[in-house]
């Protein structure tokens, strides 16, 4: 009786197709086989086959309905905090931070994205981060071609992951690696080490690896900050100060637990998301010379109409590259970065006459809907053209590489811009001007690029 009422669920409707596995550990094994990174996991294409774009199973011991529709996944977005909640593992939110924004919804969530946007939104971008990540991305590529200790490769995904953690340690909360004895990168990296892992809290395991890392890191930023509460007078101030002038007014929600788990996570989702975004770019430019052919021309063109070759890039240039932002649109809807996004059902939702019972877990998996053929031709190429005349800069129903509605990515703006100076300048560098050998194998070099990616 007790195995019936496992296979089928109670339900006030009519329940999505498919099967919840084994008692208690439903279809997990399954779901878990290894898979290419950007392939569609052949779990979910075996099970579209078998039931279609809506589907039911059992997954780490939790009732799921998987959806590969593009109506059903717009819909769950723009009903966040109505029918659905952001959901994760109970082991994923103490990894992220009890006090995290990911477990927060509603008004005290929009309080907290705005926080945010004050350090990552379009009008800091514009006035000061576009300086400054300009400058530390040329001194960062300027000491790639110089720094002759590695036989001449350069592995892309760390070093942008250096690149991209050192300016960001350093907005946030004023943290330098090479003055501070805390090591706080090495517990970062500790932490993203076990991040995908099986939750056994006991020494020796990847996850066990994790909780330490975050532990260590999160106890650098607290004494960072208490170090700061007693600091007076200092002349440049960061995000954290920012957050603590938050943390005195008397109506804030905001504590300081809150302020160090977002200090914390800001950090973690910045370097390693848009580090593995550039790092495909690379690996898609330099496979095709059509692309790299089209940007130069951009980035040419740009230069041209600059007084002085050293100047910075410019807003209305960043805004002018309208080819490089096809190339990040098509980047990111290969790359799945994000392979799943999570809800919890609140109240019964009835879609495409399937019912989704309360309780249950909603998964939208962004590579079916970015692969799928009948939404983009020969989906599996490379092929920023295909971006012309549409919009680039918004989620849509046929792309959620950032997700949508309320939840949509916050640092989305951060990561283009980090993305279009770095293409600025690897093209200008290498294909134009200084290092007469490119870098990259693809732009016709004896260098040679490893992307830190073997999947690829
Ligand atoms: C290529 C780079 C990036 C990708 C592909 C990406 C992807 C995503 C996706 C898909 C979501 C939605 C998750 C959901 O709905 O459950 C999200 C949310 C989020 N992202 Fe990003 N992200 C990137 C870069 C960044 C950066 C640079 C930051 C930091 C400034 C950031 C901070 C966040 C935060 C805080 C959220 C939660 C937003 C909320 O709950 O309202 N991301 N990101």
């Amino acid at each position: 009786h007790w195995v019936y009422n496992w296979s089928n669920p109670k339900c006030n409707g009519k329940l999505p197709p498919g099967s919840m596995g084994f008692p208690i550990i439903g279809e997990t094994i399954q779901f878990f086989t290894p898979h290419a990174l950007y392939d569609i996991p052949p779990f979910i294409i075996n099970r579209i086959v078998r039931y279609g774009s809506v589907f039911r199973t059992s997954l780490v011991g939790r009732k799921v309905v998987v959806s590969t529709d593009p109506e059903i996944n717009y819909q769950i977005f723009q009903q966040e905090g109505k029918s659905f909640l952001i959901w994760y593992t109970e082991s994923f939110i103490e990894i992220l931070g009890q006090q995290s924004m990911l477990k927060y919804h509603g008004m005290v969530h929009k309080y907290l994205k705005n926080l945010i946007l004050h350090l990552v939104g379009p009008e800091n971008l514009k006035a000061k981060l576009l300086h400054e990540m300009d400058e530390s991305t040329r001194r960062h590529l300027h000491s790639w071609a110089n720094n002759n200790s590695n036989a001449n490769t350069v592995d892309i995904k760390e070093a942008t992951s250096n690149m991209i953690f050192e300016y960001f340690a350093k907005k946030l909360i004023s943290y330098e690696e090479s003055k501070n004895s805390r090591r706080l990168r090495d517990n970062y990296n500790a932490f993203i080490d076990g991040l995908i892992s099986f939750p056994i809290n006991i020494p020796g395991t990847a996850y066990h690896a994790c909780l330490q890392g975050r532990k260590s890191a999160v106890k650098v930023i607290r004494e960072i900050l208490k170090e700061r509460k007693a600091s007076k007078n200092r002349d440049d101030s960061d995000f954290l100060d920012y957050l603590l002038e938050e943390v005195k007014k008397e109506d804030t929600i905001l504590s300081e637990e809150i302020a160090v788990d977002m200090a914390f996570v800001l950090l973690f989702a910045t370097y390693e998301t848009t580090s593995a975004a550039i790092t495909l770019a690379v690996k898609f430019i330099s496979d095709h010379p059509q692309v790299l052919a089209q940007l130069t021309k951009e980035h040419e063109a740009i230069l041209k109409c600059r007084e002085s070759d050293d100047s910075e890039i410019t807003w209305q240039e960043y805004k002018s590259m309208t080819f490089t932002h096809m190339v990040i649109n098509e980047t990111v809807r290969l790359a799945n970065i994000v392979p799943g996004i999570f809800r919890k059902v609140v109240k019964d939702v009835e879609m495409k006459g399937f019912t989704i019972p309360a309780g249950w877990v909603v998964m939208a998996v962004p590579s079916v809907l970015h692969l799928n053929p009948d939404v983009y031709e020969n989906p599996l190429l490379f092929n920023p053209w295909r971006w012309e005349g549409k919009e680039l800069h918004a989620g849509s129903k046929t792309f959620m590489a950032f997700g949508g509605g309320v939840r949509l990515c916050v640092g989305a703006d951060f990561a283009k811009l980090q993305m279009a100076i770095f293409l600025h300048y690897l093209v200008i560098f290498y294909v134009l001007f200084f290092y007469k050998e490119p870098l990259v194998s693809g732009f016709k070099t004896h260098q040679l690029i490893y992307c830190g990616y073997e999947f690829l």
